[in-house]
This record gives C-alpha cells, structure tokens and sequence, in this order.
C-alpha cells in the first residue's frame, strides 16, 4: 500500500483524535441540576453541571451534608430533579427507559442495609439479574461471577445480616456487578471501614474498571484515597460543584479545600513543611510520587 505524505498522516491522526475525544459524549450528564427537600427547606443540589465520561474513574469529594448522595440519587431516576435534566448515554432519564437506565447505572448506597434484602447471598445478588428476565443459567453464572470479583465465594449460603459491614459492602457491590451496569456509582465506599478492609474495597472497585471497563463514580471525604483513585475529582459544597480537575490540580486549590471543609492528603503536609523548612520541594500527594520527589530532594543535596 503507498504510503500517504507525513503531513497527510499528521492530519489523519489529528483528525482521528478530534473525532475520538471531542466527539465523544458523556455517558451521564447533568445539565443545570437543582434538587429541595421541602421537609428541611434545604437546596441540596444547586445548578449542577457534569460531563461523565466512559471508563473514567470519577471523585466527588464533598463535606458532610455537601449533597453527594442526593446527587447520586438522581444518576438512576431515585429522585427526579426540581430543575435540570439528567442524560444517560444520551437520553433524558423517564418513565419509559428507567428499566434500562437502572441497568446501565448502579448504585451502591452508603449504607448496604438499604440495599440488602434476601435471607441469603447467593438470593440476594442474584435479585436484580432475576428482576432483568434472565434464565437461571446465567443468573448463576452471574452470581458466581460477581461473588469471586468481591472474593466471597462460599460465602451463598449465608444470612448477609451475619456479616461484618465490610463485608455487608462487598455483597451491596456485588448485587449491582450481577447485573452487568456500565456505570457503578458508589456512595462512601470506605466510610466504616478498617483501613485494610478499605484498602480490599479500593482495589475491587479499581479492578471493576481496569478489568471491565466499568464507568466508577464515588463519593467521599476521605482526602487521602483520592489521589490513590481518580482520574478526575470534583468538589462538592452546599449543593454546588465549586471545583473539578486531576488531583493535582485539585489539592492545590487551598481555599477552595477549605471553604469545603476539606484538607490535602497526609501525605501532601510533609511537603508543605519542607518548603517552610527552605528547601525547593513540590508538593506530592501519592506516595510514589513522594518517594521519587525525597529521592531527587536528596540527590540534590549530595
Ligand atoms: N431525606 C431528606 N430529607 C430532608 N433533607 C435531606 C434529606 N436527605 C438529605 N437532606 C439534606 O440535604 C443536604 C445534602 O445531604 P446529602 O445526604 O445529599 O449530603 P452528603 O454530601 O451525602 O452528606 P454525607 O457525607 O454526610 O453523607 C443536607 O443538608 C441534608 O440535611
């Protein structure tokens, strides 16, 4: 085959990009969302815009009572907004598609006794596969899948009121992988844990979207985690979305972090106080990225 000029492949590329990012559009999308609890006179969302993209890993980090869940609450039609429209690949969120849309997003509630309802496991992941008209066969199969993605095999049997709150989660994450979503929204995943059951849920759900592709959007205060997590970060306070962008550019936004009463990671303080101490350190919020930045601090003092 001949081959085209540099400057034609240059341009066949750039258009290739163009039409593969800035044609793409959100899988979910909020235009203009507000939502009021009229029984605690309380503006909960307050003219949200967002573009959620496919496959990305999303943060929304908020204080509490910032309105994370009642946000996520209108990702799949739990609450419909006072103003505003919500998309789901496209498609205004109704009566007529909600079947679909609550099958194209998952969500995962803060609290898994919300969530968990059947006398055992194995019933209870398999209830939305059952309520999607699947046969037997592949809600089996589709149990045992989602059971060894959150490592509780053998665990069917089980009453899921008997377990830990760990462990509660992990069957709540479950439920929603049996029915295959696109999204999986998830509303403080590692809030209750110890930090190694943290540790066990965050690796779940970056594997969710690493091994699936599976759009992940969580909600949390926990500052430390995000850095670990997100492609993108938003930041959530009184109803509104007072920032987005990568954690870097997130954890450097000082006021913001503070008016949302947030803080930067831990791990990012350190930095803070080798600068006050005189010495040319960038702030570093992941502890790779840390130990790299010691090392090039050290180097530079030999
Ligand atoms: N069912 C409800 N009825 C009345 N007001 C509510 C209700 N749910 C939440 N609110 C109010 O809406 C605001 C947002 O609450 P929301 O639960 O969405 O915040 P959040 O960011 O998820 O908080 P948290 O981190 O504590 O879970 C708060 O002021 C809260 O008191």
């Amino acid at each position: 085959m001949k081959k085209l000029p540099v400057k034609n492949r240059l341009f066949g590329r750039l258009r290739y990009l163009y039409v593969t990012t800035m044609t793409e559009k959100p899988i979910v999308q909020l235009k203009g969302v507000s939502y009021f609890y009229a029984s605690s006179k309380t503006k909960a969302l307050d003219n949200i815009d967002l573009d959620i993209y496919a496959g990305k890993k999303i943060a929304i980090l908020g204080a509490n009572g910032a309105g994370k869940s009642t946000l996520f609450k209108h990702l799949n039609g739990i609450l419909k907004p006072a103003a505003g429209d919500i998309l789901v690949k496209g498609e205004p969120i109704s009566k007529k598609n909600i079947r679909t849309v609550r099958q194209t997003v998952g969500i995962v509630f803060q609290n898994p006794d919300d969530q968990i309802l059947a006398p055992t496991i194995e019933q209870d992941v398999a209830f939305g596969p059952i309520n999607m008209g699947l046969d037997e066969e592949e809600v089996e199969k589709r149990v045992k899948k989602a059971l060894e993605l959150v490592n509780l095999s053998g665990f069917e049997e089980r009453s899921p009121h008997h377990l830990s709150g760990g462990q509660k989660k992990l069957v709540a994450i479950a439920g929603v992988l049996a029915m295959q979503p696109e999204v999986v929204v998830l509303d403080e995943p590692t809030a209750g844990l110890d930090p190694l059951s943290a540790e066990n849920i965050m690796k779940i759900i970056d594997g969710m979207n690493k091994k699936f592709g599976i759009t992940v959007i969580l909600s949390t205060h926990d500052v430390d985690i995000v850095p670990l997590f997100a492609d993108i970060v938003y930041i959530m306070h009184h109803g509104r979305i007072e920032a987005s962008g990568t954690a870097r550019e997130i954890f450097k936004k000082h006021e913001v972090l503070e008016n949302a009463h947030l803080r930067m990671p831990r791990i990012a303080e350190v930095f803070e106080l080798l600068q006050e101490s005189g010495m040319d350190a960038d702030i570093m919020i992941t502890p790779h990225d840390a130990r790299d930045e010691i090392i090039r601090l050290v180097d530079n003092r030999k």
